[in-house]
């Protein structure tokens, strides 16, 4: 049986005792609940497999001495952000990681607008709801961080992920917005936004990505920028074309986009200025 670190780590002094992260079940949402219990943080996970969450309280329970906290929801349920905040009221939450989330990918009108709601409802409204309800606990705490999910494809429109670059825009922009109002309050917001990551992300996106960044690099570069900066960009690919990008008129971004979104699916996209 592993015991807890002997000494807190800087992030855990700084943001612990305890961390709630959603998507904690796999890719990027697991690599932080793994790296956040090696930093001494007891965890609240939530995902909809509970019984993948389960699994993972004992794995790190025993590897890091975790006390670990499982919460089976649907987060694009309207009653499931209202019923989280209230089931962990006395919780001592010091971050949340809300990496749930999903994308898709082709023409938008060829897509399933139930399942496009649905993303929106995860991806948007179910981030504002968690961001509003730690953020007013944490800046009554006067600490705190809150990690939110934009993407290299959240800063302009991106054909054949329309609906999906659109709901990490938004994620981008709040970002942004809250991280300026919540810094007074001793409250830390940074929003990431990695290029492709090696995930169950594709699979469910049915997007073909290369050049895969690991979600355990993501997690590690994240959780170094916390509290240094507003948004990180993690992996090469990420920063390569966020930086090229940015001097391209914001036509030729999109066309770009286009271009590296066919390139993910193989169909044709007409881009017009
Ligand atoms: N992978 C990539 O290339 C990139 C990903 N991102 C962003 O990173 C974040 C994490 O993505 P990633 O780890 O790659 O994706 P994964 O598909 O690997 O993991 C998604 C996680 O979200 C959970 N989830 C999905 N739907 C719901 C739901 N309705 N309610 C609660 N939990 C849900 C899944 O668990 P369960 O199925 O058990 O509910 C899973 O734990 C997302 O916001 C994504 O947009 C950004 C840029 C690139
Ligand atoms: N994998 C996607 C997530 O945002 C992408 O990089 O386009």
């Amino acid at each position: 049986m592993t015991s807890k670190p002997s000494k807190d780590s800087a992030l855990k002094r700084r943001f612990g005792p305890a961390a709630l992260i959603t998507g904690a079940s796999d890719g990027i949402g697991r690599a932080f609940a793994t790296q956040l219990a090696e930093h001494g943080f007891d965890l609240i996970l939530v995902a909809r497999r509970g019984d993948v969450l389960q699994d993972m309280a004992l794995d790190l329970g025993t590897r890091f001495g975790a006390d670990v906290r499982v919460l089976a929801m649907d987060l694009s349920d309207p009653s499931a952000v209202p019923d989280l905040l209230s089931v962990t009221e006395s919780a001592p939450v010091g971050l949340v990681v809300a990496a749930a989330g999903f994308g898709s990918i082709g023409p938008f009108l060829d897509q399933d607008m139930a399942s496009e709601i649905n993303m929106v409802d995860l991806n948007c409204r179910s981030v504002v709801e968690l961001s509003y309800g730690f953020g007013q606990r944490m800046s009554a705490s006067k600490r705190g961080g809150i990690v939110l999910f934009s993407s290299l494809v959240g800063f302009n429109g991106a054909p054949l992920s329309a609906t999906y670059a659109a709901t990490k825009g938004f994620v981008q922009s709040f970002a942004e917005g809250i991280a300026a109002e919540m810094r007074p309050h001793g409250v830390s917001v940074l929003s990431v936004a990695p290029g492709p990551v090696g995930t169950g992300f594709a699979a469910r996106a049915g997007m073909q990505m290369g050049q895969a960044a690991t979600p355990e690099m993501v997690a590690h570069a994240s959780l170094g920028a916390l509290g240094r900066k507003t948004t990180v960009r993690p992996g090469f690919l990420a920063k390569f074309l966020g930086w090229s990008l940015a001097m391209l008129p914001r036509w030729g971004r999109v066309r770009v986009m286009g271009i590296i979104m066919k390139g993910m699916t193989g169909k044709e996209v007409t881009v017009r200025k």
